[in-house]
C-alpha cells in the first residue's frame, strides 16, 4: 500500500488537542481517513513565528503521524485572513458582496503554497501519493511539480465551486484555476460544483472534456469527479454510546423539562445562515403563539476566523438578534434561544444531538456539512429526532429525507419547524432509516477509499505518461 502524503492548511488532531471541539469537518475527517491508512499529514500548525524558518515540527499521536511548520505574522494575515478566508471562502460561497481584491493578499498566498512546497517535498518519497485538501493550498500541485514532484498527486475541494459568472470576478482566475490541473485528479463534492468546475475549464480555458469525462490538457487527463465527504460512522457511534455523551444528554433534556428541543451546531460564519435561522425561529414564535414557551433553540456556535472583520461582523449581528428574539418572546422562566459561543467535544455534542427533537442545518451554502450526518448517526432509532436541512448543503444531495428547505425563506423554515413538530413517530422512524443507511454508508473510509483508488489508478496507467512522470513516479528533488 503506498503512504499517504497529506496536505491541509491546518493540522489538527482533536483527542491529542484535548478535544477542545470546533476544528471544522476537514480536520475531523482527515484525522479518521489518516488513522487507517499510513501516512504523514502535513500542514501549518496553527502557531506564527517571527520569521520563517521551514523546520519542521514531527509528531506521532494518536496512530497518526504529523509534520508542522510555524508561519510568520505576515504569512497569515495575507494568506490565511486575506486570501483564503477575504478572498476565495467568500467567493466560493457565492458572496461576491464580501469577496475584497487585494494584490498583496494574492502574493502572500504564492508564497506561503511555495513555502508548503519547500517544506514538504523531502517528505516525499517515490511511491507516496500525495493528496492535497482545499482551498488554501490550490496552487500547491502545480508548486510540487516545479520542484520535480513526478507522484500522483490529487486535490479535494471541501467548498463549493462557484458558477463561472461569479469566478471571472476574480483577478487572474485563469492563472488560479490552471495552476490546479498539475493534480492528476480533482476532486469535489457534489456534482454541482463538479459541474462549474468542468464548465469553466471548458468554457473559460478552452479545454476538451473527453467522453468520459476527463480534462484533457495538453495530451493528459485529468480525472476530475465528485466524492462527497462523510462521517467517521463507526467512532461517532462509539463517542455517542460513551459516558460522557449519556451525561450531556441527560443534562440538557433536564434543562429544558419537557419543552421540545431544537438544535444548531456551527462555526460562526456567515456562510451557515444563523441569522436568517434565528429570524426564522423568531417567525415560527409569533405566527405559532400556541406554541410559544413550548419550544427552544440550542445554537452552539464557536468563534470562527475571528481576525477577519465579516465574521467579527456576524458575531455582532448574531447577539443583536438573539437579544432581540429573546426579548421579544422570553418571559420570566423561559428564554426561546439558548446561543452558545463555545466549542465542545464531539462526543458531548453526539450527547445534545441525540436530547433535540429537531437538527436545525440551515446554511446558505455549504460544501458538504458534516454536523446533519452527525445528527442523523447520533439519533436514537425507535424515536429518532426531525432533520431540517438546507437545500444549499452538499450534504442535501444524500440526504434527500430529510426536511430541505430554502434557508433564504423565513416562512418556508418556520412551516418546516411546525412540520417537524408535528411529524408522526412513523414518518420519523421512516426518515431516519433511510438518513441513516446513507451516512452509514458513505462514511468517511469509503471517501478515503473512493478517492486514493482514483489517485492510484491514474498511477496506474490511466493516461498519466504524458507528465513525463517516470515508471516508479520517483520525483527528482534536486530539480
Ligand atoms: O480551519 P478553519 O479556518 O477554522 O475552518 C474550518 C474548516 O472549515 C471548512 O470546512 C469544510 O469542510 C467540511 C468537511 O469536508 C465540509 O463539511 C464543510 O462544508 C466545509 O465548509 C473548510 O473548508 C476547511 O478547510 C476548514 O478547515
Ligand atoms: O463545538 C463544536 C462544533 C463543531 N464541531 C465539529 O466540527 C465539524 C464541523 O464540520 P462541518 O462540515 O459541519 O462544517 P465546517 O465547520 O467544516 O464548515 C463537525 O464534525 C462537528 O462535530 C466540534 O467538534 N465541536
Amino acid at each position: 500500500m503506498s503512504r499517504l502524503i497529506v496536505i491541509s492548511n491546518r493540522v489538527s488532531v482533536p483527542k491529542a488537542a484535548g478535544a477542545a471541539g470546533a476544528q471544522g469537518g476537514l480536520a475531523v475527517a482527515l484525522n479518521s481517513a489518516l488513522r487507517e491508512h499510513r501516512g504523514i499529514w502535513f500542514g501549518w500548525s496553527g502557531q506564527e513565528t517571527e520569521e520563517f524558518t521551514g523546520h519542521l515540527n514531527m509528531q506521532r499521536i494518536e496512530g497518526v503521524t504529523t509534520a508542522t511548520i510555524d508561519l510568520e505574522p505576515q504569512d497569515i494575515d495575507e494568506y490565511y485572513n486575506g486570501y483564503a478566508n477575504r478572498t476565495l471562502w467568500p467567493l466560493f460561497h457565492y458572496r461576491i458582496d464580501l469577496t475584497e481584491y487585494d494584490r498583496n493578499f494574492g502574493e502572500g498566498y504564492e508564497r506561503v503554497n511555495a513555502r508548503f512546497a519547500d517544506s514538504v517535498l523531502p517528505l516525499i518519497e517515490p511511491d507516496d501519493l500525495v493528496w492535497v485538501h482545499d482551498y488554501h493550498l490550490l496552487p500547491l500541485g502545480s508548486m510540487l511539480r516545479q520542484k520535480g514532484v513526478k507522484n500522483r498527486t490529487g486535490l479535494f475541494l471541501h467548498t463549493p465551486w462557484p458558477p463561472t459568472r461569479l469566478l471571472v470576478s476574480l483577478p487572474f482566475h485563469e492563472r488560479l484555476v490552471s495552476s490546479m490541473l498539475e493534480y492528476d485528479v480533482i476532486g469535489f463534492q457534489t456534482q454541482e460544483w463538479l459541474e462549474s468546475f468542468i464548465h469553466y475549464v471548458s468554457k473559460e480555458l478552452g479545454l476538451p472534456i473527453t467522453e468520459d469525462g476527463t480534462i484533457d490538457y495538453g495530451g493528459r487527463r485529468i480525472i476530475a469527479r465528485a466524492f462527497p465527504i462523510g462521517i467517521d460512522f463507526a467512532e461517532f457511534v462509539e463517542g455517542a454510546n460513551s459516558a460522557e455523551a449519556r451525561e450531556a444528554h441527560d443534562r440538557l433534556k433536564a434543562s429544558v423539562r419537557g419543552r421540545k428541543l431544537m438544535i444548531g451546531v456551527d462555526r460562526l460564519d456567515y456562510s451557515k445562515g444563523l441569522g436568517e435561522r434565528f429570524e426564522s425561529f423568531g417567525r415560527f414564535l409569533t405566527d405559532n403563539p400556541g406554541q410559544a414557551g413550548d419550544v427552544v433553540l440550542l445554537q452552539i456556535a464557536p468563534p470562527s476566523r475571528g481576525d477577519v472583520a465579516s465574521y467579527q461582523q456576524i458575531r455582532e449581528d448574531l447577539e443583536r438578534k438573539t437579544g432581540h428574539i429573546n426579548g421579544a418572546h422570553a418571559d420570566v422562566a423561559f428564554v426561546p434561544i439558548r446561543y452558545v459561543n463555545r466549542g465542545y467535544p464531539r462526543s458531548h455534542l453526539a450527547g445534545f444531538y441525540r436530547a433535540a427533537d429537531i437538527g436545525l442545518v440551515t446554511p446558505l451554502r455549504d460544501g458538504m456539512n458534516l454536523v446533519a450526518k452527525e445528527f442523523v448517526a447520533a439519533q436514537d432509532p425507535e424515536d429518532p429526532g426531525v432533520l431540517i436541512l438546507s437545500q444549499f448543503a452538499g450534504a442535501a444531495l444524500q440526504l434527500a429525507d430529510a426536511l430541505l428547505v430554502n434557508p433564504h425563506s423565513t416562512e418556508h423554515v418556520s412551516e418546516t419547524i411546525k412540520r417537524a413538530l408535528e411529524m408522526p413517530l412513523a414518518e420519523r422512524r421512516q426518515r431516519h432509516e433511510k438518513l441513516l443507511a446513507s451516512v452509514c454508508d458513505e462514511d468517511v473510509q469509503h471517501w478515503r477509499e473512493e478517492f486514493v483508488a482514483a489517485l492510484f489508478g491514474q498511477a496506474e496507467g490511466g493516461g498519466a505518461d504524458d507528465t513525463g512522470a517516470d515508471d516508479t513516479g520517483a520525483h527528482d528533488k534536486a530539480a
